[in-house]
């Protein structure tokens, strides 16, 4: 399929100015990754959610920019329990950067996925990171550049949309897959999509850690992704959210440890929007 066929505005115009980017020149980066798989374990062993917890100072689906130091974001995360982090390095509409990247990954202990829209082998170079993120509706040669990746080194969450495109990345050979609740056409976010596509692939993704993504803001989010298979969490603007006056990291911290400690909470929390049976892990 076409990448920019029934895709929203917003989207065509992420992917003609990923298209457009100049490519960086300072040859192949070299990274020496610490294991996503270690971190999602860890947690899970010590009764965290595993959450990877995202860095998104702004997004199409977002009013206005979070202009507050990253590097200040990323440890409160880490302090609130965050298993891994997630960075936006697209800087024409998510406000990243690769060289914000490179600065909470010198500052955090946990491995750190850059988040952004690689449709080139050349991207891989702009920052060195723990997990790159390839999105199989985008990239046209998923397994030449899955491989490119794993040369230099980094691990790859490959994200998907539709049972299709899961057992696309599964054939193509992802460790990692990422279910994005978020729909390309309209940016509405229905976790039921993570439900849906998990369910009719549980067949193939048994020895995948399976990611769910996006629209997750609530405890009972949490239980209820956990519920449908989620190895892990993806979580961004739930975490950020933080209003005018009150102190950004206190904040964050405090968001993203009411969301890694989701699973210990009493199951009948009145956020609660499924049930709080979690199946066995293959973590
Ligand atoms: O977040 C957006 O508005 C967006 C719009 C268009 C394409 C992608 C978009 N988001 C990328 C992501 O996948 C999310 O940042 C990530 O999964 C976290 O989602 P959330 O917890 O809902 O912020």
């Amino acid at each position: 399929m076409n990448a920019d066929e029934g895709v929203a505005p917003a989207v065509r115009s992420i992917l003609d100015a990923a298209r457009s980017r100049a490519d960086p020149d300072g040859g192949h980066v070299d990274v020496d990754p610490q294991s996503l798989n270690a971190a999602l374990s860890a947690a899970g062993a010590d009764g965290r959610v595993p959450v990877i917890a995202e860095v998104k100072p702004t997004s199409p689906t977002t009013k206005g920019t979070r202009e507050d130091d990253p590097v200040e974001l990323a440890q409160a995360m880490v302090d609130g329990g965050a298993a891994a982090l997630s960075v936006l390095t697209e800087p024409d509409h998510f406000g990243g950067s690769p060289e914000y990247l490179e600065r909470v990954r010198d500052a955090v202990d946990v491995p750190v996925l850059r988040k952004d829209f690689i449709l080139r082998e050349p991207q891989l170079d702009a920052a060195e990171a723990d997990v790159v993120l390839l999105i199989v509706r985008f990239v046209d040669d998923l397994e030449g550049l899955l491989a490119a990746a794993r040369e230099r080194g980094f691990q790859v969450l490959v994200e998907a949309h539709t049972e299709a495109e899961v057992r696309e990345a599964v054939a193509a050979g992802a460790e990692f897959v990422g279910v994005n609740n978020r729909d390309l056409a309209k940016l509405d976010v229905d976790l039921g999509t993570f439900e849906r596509v998990a369910d009719a692939t549980a067949d193939v993704t048994e020895d995948i850690t399976l990611i769910a993504e996006s629209g997750v803001s609530t405890p009972g989010d949490v239980r209820r992704m956990r519920a449908a298979g989620a190895d892990a969490l993806l979580i961004g603007s739930a975490i950020m959210n933080y209003e005018e006056g009150e102190d950004p990291a206190a904040t964050v911290r405090e968001n993203t440890e009411r969301l890694t400690t989701a699973e210990s909470r009493d199951a009948d929390d009145a956020e609660s929007t499924g049930g709080d049976a979690t199946p066995e892990k293959n973590l």
